[in-house]
């Protein structure tokens, strides 16, 4: 089964939270037909069926903590296999948070072409995550959580740029700028994979 996304197009989409990643994964899915994969997004699906596993990752979110690494490559994996026949390529957006989930993401599905990094200052994202607080419903974009995953973004997460970057294929894209404008380079970025 896993041999159907071996050779599947794979694209690391790290931010901060409020970044901008869902924003131009959207734009993403809607030019080049990519399937995009959000891990936070699948974890509030799981918390949302009021399984007992969504019942424990609920209160580790609400913490603004990590859920352990197997729960999430899992939900990835299973995600991308019932893709696998009708995508043209995988937008991970929001994983890895930490190197370790890379290098077990890589033994467990495949190497990422590019990892996309979505980057703002970190006023801006709290900002846009104060903004989005509040219509999203989402229980961590409160002010004190917002802190938390900001702290642990910087201390966890942009570690794993700095190790793609030794690998050579991290693009950088301003995502102060306008939406559109981000979604130029974002572009760009991908055009150059072909
Ligand atoms: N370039 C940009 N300029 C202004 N607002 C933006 C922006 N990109 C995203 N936003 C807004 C949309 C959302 O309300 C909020 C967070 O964006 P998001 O795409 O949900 O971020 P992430 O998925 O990285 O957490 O900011
Ligand atoms: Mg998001």
């Amino acid at each position: 089964m896993a041999d159907k996304i071996k050779d599947a197009k794979i694209i690391f989409v790290v931010g901060g939270p409020g970044s901008g990643k869902g924003t131009q994964c959207e734009r993403i899915v809607a030019k080049y037909g990519y399937t995009h994969l959000s891990s936070g997004d699948l974890l509030r699906a799981e918390v949302a069926s009021g399984s007992d596993r969504g019942k424990q990752l609920q209160a580790i979110m609400q913490k603004g903590e990590l859920v352990p690494l197997d729960t999430v490559l899992d939900m990835i994996k299973d995600a991308m296999i019932a893709k696998a026949d009708v995508s043209k390529g995988f937008l991970i957006d929001g994983y890895p948070r930490e190197v370790k989930q890379g290098e077990e993401f890589e033994k467990k599905i495949g190497k990422p072409c590019l990892l996309l990094y979505v980057d703002a200052k970190s006023e801006t994202m709290i900002k846009r995550l104060l903004k989005r607080g509040e219509t999203s419903g989402r229980s961590d974009d409160n002010e004190e959580t917002i802190k938390k995953r900001l702290d642990l973004y910087y201390k966890a997460t942009e570690p794993v740029i700095a190790f793609y970057e030794s690998r050579g294929i991290v693009k950088k894209v301003d995502s102060e700028l306008p939406v559109d404008e981000v979604f130029v380079q974002v572009s760009q970025a991908i055009d150059s994979l072909k």
